[in-house]
């Protein structure tokens, strides 16, 4: 079955082409500065419409005459109505678009997606693959703010958590390294990207994620501040400010750009290098909020077996992941300097060999995920 997967944002939409049986990707690519004016000043990509069209262009040599079976999108936002993936009408558009003041940065472009491929190829089977649907098995203790009831069940207000796929992958891959069955593994996983979150996984499923109700709870992340005294909002609403601008306060200009200058982790450890002083704040803030949440999941799990970093930074980042395992000493868990230093696209450990909790390097594959799950929706909607 060939499957495109796109993962559209508010700017940009990155698709792969997948053959799902051979486990092959056929073509991928990204459309950027979508709605911008081109770089050099000229008209640019109007809109996901348009930006079809680039992909439309792509694919066509790779498919040499054969056709798409299914689209499967990354939807980020499924409240909690959805636990799995599913397959795509008119009223489940509906209700993901009635999502979308939950993930404002996310789930309005998923939905520009989703109508603008219903547009183009009305015979393809949409797949919508939640970020939050991995979460659903979260206990209520954790998923519960210590807020009045009501906020609940007149606005949902609770933790849903995100970046689903990922973990759950990831923590997959990370138990066959280590020889466990999925349904027995006990871990932390950290997936570190431009957004952030933890998991807490105990018998391969998520128990506790540090995002929350939207994606900005939780860690440091590239432009978003995490967890911060609920207060300041008060404060600067008291102040005048008006919610667009402390949402994007809050979202977009916060994070590591705000501590160091830069959303990009590359740049950071770059800058730090060289001696700069902020840089080097933005690093140790990061790193220091990290290791608390690697803390206090270890006791969320009954004792983390694996403590696994994945996504971008935690891919690539030799760097921040030091920083981070240098502050886990209490846990008894020693990094591997020379282990550490190695690059590869396969999953490894990096911790020594007497540390109490082995430390794990875990490539993620949102996109294969999701091309796999949607497969298996459009196979089960055929058959039944
Ligand atoms: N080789 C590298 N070394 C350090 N950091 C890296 C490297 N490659 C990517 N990153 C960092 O990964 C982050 C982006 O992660 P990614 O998972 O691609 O993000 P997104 O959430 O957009 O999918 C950036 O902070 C970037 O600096
Ligand atoms: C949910 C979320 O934060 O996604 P991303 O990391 O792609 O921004
Ligand atoms: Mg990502």
């Amino acid at each position: 079955m060939l499957v495109l997967v796109i993962n559209s944002g508010s700017s940009s939409l990155k698709y792969q082409l997948r053959d799902v049986a051979a486990g092959d990707v056929l073509v991928q690519g990204i459309v950027e500065r979508i709605g911008f004016p081109a770089e050099d000043g000229g008209p640019g990509i109007p809109n996901h419409e348009a930006a079809l069209e680039l992909v439309d262009d792509a694919l066509r040599g790779a498919l040499a005459g054969r056709g798409i079976d299914a689209v499967g999108h990354r939807v980020v936002h499924g409240g909690e109505r959805f636990a799995e993936p599913v397959l795509i009408d008119n009223e489940i558009t509906r209700a993901i678009e009635r999502l979308n003041p939950l993930a404002p940065l996310h789930n309005p472009a998923n939905v520009v997606g989703i109508r603008a491929i219903a547009e183009k190829w009305p015979e393809l089977p949409q797949v919508a693959v939640f970020d939050t649907a991995y979460h659903r098995t979260m206990p209520e203790h954790a998923w519960r703010y210590a807020v009045p009831d009501w906020l609940y069940t007149r606005h949902g207000i609770r933790r849903y958590g995100f970046h689903g796929t990922s973990h759950e992958y990831v923590a997959g891959r990370a138990a066959a390294l280590l020889g466990v069955d999925a349904e027995a593994f006990d871990g932390v996983i950290l997936h570190l990207g431009n957004g952030a979150s933890a998991t807490a996984v105990h018998g391969g499923k998520s128990v506790d994620t540090s995002m929350g109700f939207t994606p900005l709870e939780g860690l440091v992340m590239g432009t978003r501040s995490g967890d911060i005294d609920p207060s300041i909002l008060v404060y600067l609403g008291r102040q005048g400010l008006s919610p667009d601008e402390i949402d994007d306060l809050l979202n977009r200009e916060s994070g590591l750009k705000a501590l160091g200058g830069s959303h990009d982790m590359r740049t950071l450890v770059d800058a730090a290098e060289r001696g700069d002083a902020k840089a080097q704040r933005a690093l140790d803030v990061a790193s220091y909020r990290l290791a608390k949440y690697v803390g206090a999941y270890h006791v969320a799990v009954g004792g983390a077996k694996a403590i696994v970093f994945t996504a971008g930074i935690g891919e690539n980042s030799t760097a921040f992941r030091r920083l981070v395992v240098d502050r886990l000493g209490a846990l008894g868990v020693a990094l591997d300097e020379d282990a550490n230093a190695v690059r590869s696209p396969e999953p490894r450990i990096i911790s020594r060999a007497d540390s109490a909790i082995p430390v794990l390097v875990v490539p993620t594959d949102e996109e294969r995920a999701i091309a796999e799950a949607t497969a298996a929706v459009v196979r089960a909607a055929v058959a039944g």
